[in-house]
């Protein structure tokens, strides 16, 4: 899948939405890094000094794709009903994150945070407010991606990553989902898992290097 012409679909999009005449929005809202090493709120941005940016590209190598949409028009678009079909998405629902609307609240953020991963693409729209993904880097390093209105995410099955919500403290995330859906959340470590073996495989089929610890 990640060899095929989808993979490098979503840069199209981006460089489209970013052309759109008079949207006020460009490409270069994108914003990833390496994280920093100290205990403090995750909630923070955790930068290094200097800060060290991750691309879209590094992202894509690991399998994280990623696409700029119009939250506003959420309900009526035609380039998110395009990536629907062409990724075979046909559930949706919505995760809004705060107290009033989630059960066991808490428990559900320490879940989210806790390192895992799932057997299969863990897909994400956030139409209001924002928040961090972080992913491992192939050298195992935490990269903390930053989400927020119109951003599109899609984690590869198998890869380790956590979510938290920012200073902010709310999100609101479209999940989508290929079939029935499943969000078991496996945590680390899972080496034995058939889902983390076929990415370890399919990344060192792409990049080469096997995934080490640090
Ligand atoms: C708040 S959605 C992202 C959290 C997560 O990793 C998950 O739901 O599995
Ligand atoms: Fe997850």
């Amino acid at each position: 899948m990640h060899n095929s012409v989808l993979f490098y679909a979503p840069f199209a999009l981006v460089v489209e939405w970013g052309r759109n005449p008079g949207s006020g929005k460009n490409i270069l809202t994108w914003q990833a890094w390496l994280m920093d090493d100290s205990n403090e709120d995750p909630r923070l941005p955790h930068r290094r000094d200097p800060n060290v940016s991750v691309s879209l590209d590094q992202l894509a190598e690991l399998g994280v794709l990623y696409w700029k949409l119009n939250p506003t028009i959420y309900e009526n678009d035609e380039e998110l009903t395009n990536i629907r079909e062409a990724r075979g998405y046909n559930y949706i629902d919505m995760l809004d994150l705060c107290p009033e609307k989630v059960e066991n609240y808490e428990e559900k953020l320490k879940n989210f945070y806790t390192e895992h991963i799932h057997q299969d693409e863990e897909i994400r729209y956030c139409l209001e407010g924002s928040g961090y993904f972080d992913v491992r880097g192939k050298d195992d390093r935490w990269i903390r991606i930053l989400i927020k209105a119109g951003d599109l995410i899609i984690l590869p099955a198998g890869i380790y990553h956590r979510f938290t919500l920012d200073p902010s403290n709310y999100v609101k995330l479209m999940r989508l989902f290929k079939g029935e859906p499943v969000w078991t959340a496996y945590n680390r470590p899972q080496e034995e898992n058939p889902a983390r073996k076929e990415y370890i495989k399919v990344l060192k089929e792409k990049i080469g290097v096997p995934l080490e610890a640090h």
